[in-house]
């Protein structure tokens, strides 16, 4: 089995390329919904949430705008937060490594692959990305998002540059959705018949995933 981790900055179309990836027929983990399940209406960390934030929870679950504004901002409730959340997101994945045992490829979309270790589980990271001026312009369309909200979950994320340079593939979300969608489905065919290390190597060669060098650097063995 190849476990293929996705990630990508803010806006960069990860979960659009997660969704490609279940239309192909590979079973995606999202760790985000995972997580939106645990801490939502009758979710399993709800009432460990509330014992260690007293007031950040209520029937529809945690609230997590007002959790975030304990948390974001003070690195050791955050670290007491994950205590709680990581291991419970930990034995989800467990379980759909499990279930998908007998898969030749599945997908963990993890927003945060990089800033908490989970590159160490997967056997190749595929980064999503788009240059800056892309991934402002889309984030910046959302209601409620500001420059000032933008740039400082930008700065809370490992910088877009060092996840290309860590990345086994990259795709290029700068096209069309056509051109996406392209670019996953050569990528799913590789992987399915030929393995993570001849794929490296094919898109080292090829014309579609292969980044744009003045954008982007090439899609780089990482160091693992
Ligand atoms: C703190 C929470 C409640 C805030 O939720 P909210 O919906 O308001 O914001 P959202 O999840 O979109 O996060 C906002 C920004 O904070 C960043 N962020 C979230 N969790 C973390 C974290 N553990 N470390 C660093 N940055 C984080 C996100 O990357 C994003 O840029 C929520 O993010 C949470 O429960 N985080 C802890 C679990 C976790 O680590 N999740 C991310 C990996 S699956
Ligand atoms: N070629 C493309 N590939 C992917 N997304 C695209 C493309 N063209 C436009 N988009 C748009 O860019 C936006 C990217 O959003 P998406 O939710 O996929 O990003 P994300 O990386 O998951 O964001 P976040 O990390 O904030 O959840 C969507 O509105 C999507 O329609």
């Amino acid at each position: 089995m190849i476990v293929l981790g996705l990630t990508g900055s803010i806006g960069m179309g990860k979960s659009t390329v997660a969704a490609l990836f279940t239309g192909f027929g590979v079973p995606v983990f999202d760790a985000d919904a995972e997580v939106h399940r645990l801490q939502g209406p009758g979710g399993a960390l709800v009432a460990a949430i509330e014992a260690a934030f007293p007031g950040t929870t209520g029937p529809g679950g945690v609230d997590r705008g007002l959790l975030g504004r304990r948390v974001l901002h003070d690195d050791a409730a955050l670290a007491r937060l994950e205590a709680l959340v990581h291991p419970a997101v930990a034995a989800a994945r467990a379980v759909f490594l499990h279930r998908y045992r007998r898969r030749r490829l599945v997908v963990l979309d993890i927003p945060l692959l990089f800033e908490k270790g989970g590159w160490r589980g997967v056997d190749a990271v595929l980064v999503v990305s788009a240059p800056h001026h892309v991934q402002r312009r889309r984030v910046l369309r959302r209601p409620g998002m500001t420059t000032e909200r933008f740039d400082a979950i930008l700065s809370r994320q490992t910088p877009d540059r060092e996840k290309r340079r860590r990345a086994d593939f990259i795709v290029d979300t700068s096209g069309s959705l056509n051109a996406t969608r392209r670019q996953v489905r050569r990528l799913v065919a590789c992987l399915r018949t030929r393995g993570v290390r001849y794929c490296r190597e094919c898109v080292r060669s090829s014309s579609t995933l292969k980044p744009p060098a003045s954008t982007f650097p090439r899609a780089i063995a990482s160091s693992r």
